[in-house]
C-alpha cells in the first residue's frame, strides 16, 4: 500500500482529438477515475448553477474559461482522492492551470493525442453527445444504435453549440497558443508521451500498451485493448 499504488495521469490533445473516447476506454480497461473538465462545466450549465450560468456564453463561443474558475472546480473534485488513481481530461489547458495542479499533485504520465487539424474539423461536425453522462457518438465512427438517442438511457443526443465550424477554428487556434506550452511543460518534466495518428482505433492499442507498462500491477482491471 501507499503512494506507489496510486497512478495519476492527464490526457491532452486538441478539441476533437479523441480525449473523451480514449478516456472512456482507459477507464474501462484500467481502474482509473475519469474526470473531464468539459463534462463538469456542462453539468453546471445543465443544472443552471451560478458558475454554469456565468460560464455558458464563454464556452458556447469556444473561449477558455478563466484559469482560477476552472482550477478551483477541478482541484475541488480531486479533493479526497489522495488514494485514488485518476485520469484528468481537458485540464490543465494553460501553464497557469498546470502550475495549480502541480502545487497539489505530481502527475505520473501525460498522454498526448496528436491528430491533424483537418481530421478534427471533419469529426467535430458529426459529434453528438449525451449531456448527462458525457457519452460521445459520431455519425461516421460510432453512431448510436438508434439515431439521435443515447444507447444506455434512450435520452436525446445533442450537438454542442461550440462544435460549429467557426467555433472549432477558434478553439484549434487557442489550443496552439495556450495549450501547446503545457505540452512543453510536461515534456521538460519527462512525463509526456505522444501518440500520433488519424484513427482512434489505431492509436488506442499503443495507449493501452503504454499504460499496462506504467500502471502498478494491482491497479489494472481485467480489460484488454
Ligand atoms: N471518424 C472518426 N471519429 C472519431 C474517431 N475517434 C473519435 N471520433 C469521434 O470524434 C469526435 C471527437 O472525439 P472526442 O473523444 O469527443 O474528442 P475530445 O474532444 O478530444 O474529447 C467524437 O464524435 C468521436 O466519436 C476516429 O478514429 N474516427
Ligand atoms: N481546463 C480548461 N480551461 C479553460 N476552459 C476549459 C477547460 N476545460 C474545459 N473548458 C471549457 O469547456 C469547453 C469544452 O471543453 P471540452 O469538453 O474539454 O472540449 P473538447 O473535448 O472538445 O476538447 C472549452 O472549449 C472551454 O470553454
Amino acid at each position: 500500500m501507499g503512494l506507489q499504488t496510486v497512478f495519476r495521469a492527464v490526457i491532452m490533445g486538441a478539441p476533437g482529438s479523441g480525449k473523451g473516447t480514449v478516456s472512456s476506454r482507459i477507464a474501462q480497461s484500467f481502474a482509473l477515475k475519469h474526470l473531464s473538465s468539459g463534462d463538469m462545466l456542462r453539468a453546471n450549465i445543465e443544472a443552471k448553477t451560478d458558475l454554469g450560468l456565468l460560464m455558458k456564453s464563454c464556452i458556447d463561443q469556444g473561449q477558455l474559461v478563466p484559469d482560477d474558475v476552472i482550477s478551483r472546480l477541478v482541484l475541488s473534485s480531486l479533493r479526497g482522492l489522495e488514494q485514488t488513481s485518476w485520469l484528468l481530461d481537458g485540464f490543465p489547458r494553460t501553464v497557469a492551470q498546470a502550475d495549480a495542479l502541480d502545487s497539489v499533485y505530481d502527475v505520473d504520465s501525460v498522454i498526448n493525442l496528436d491528430v491533424p487539424s483537418q481530421t478534427i474539423r471533419e469529426r467535430l461536425t458529426s459529434r453528438w453527445v449525451h449531456l448527462p453522462s458525457g457519452r460521445v457518438y459520431n455519425i461516421d465512427f460510432n453512431p448510436p444504435k438508434k439515431p439521435g438517442l443515447d444507447d444506455v438511457t434512450g435520452e436525446p443526443l445533442i450537438q454542442r453549440d461550440d462544435d460549429s465550424p467557426e467555433t472549432v477554428s477558434r478553439r484549434l487556434k487557442d489550443y496552439e497558443r495556450q495549450t501547446q506550452p503545457v505540452l512543453e511543460y510536461y515534456r521538460s518534466k519527462g512525463v509526456l508521451e505522444t501518440f500520433s495518428g488519424t484513427e482512434t482505433n489505431k492509436i488506442w492499442p499503443h495507449v493501452h500498451a503504454f499504460l499496462a507498462r506504467k500502471i502498478p500491477g494491482n491497479q489494472q482491471a481485467m480489460g484488454k485493448a
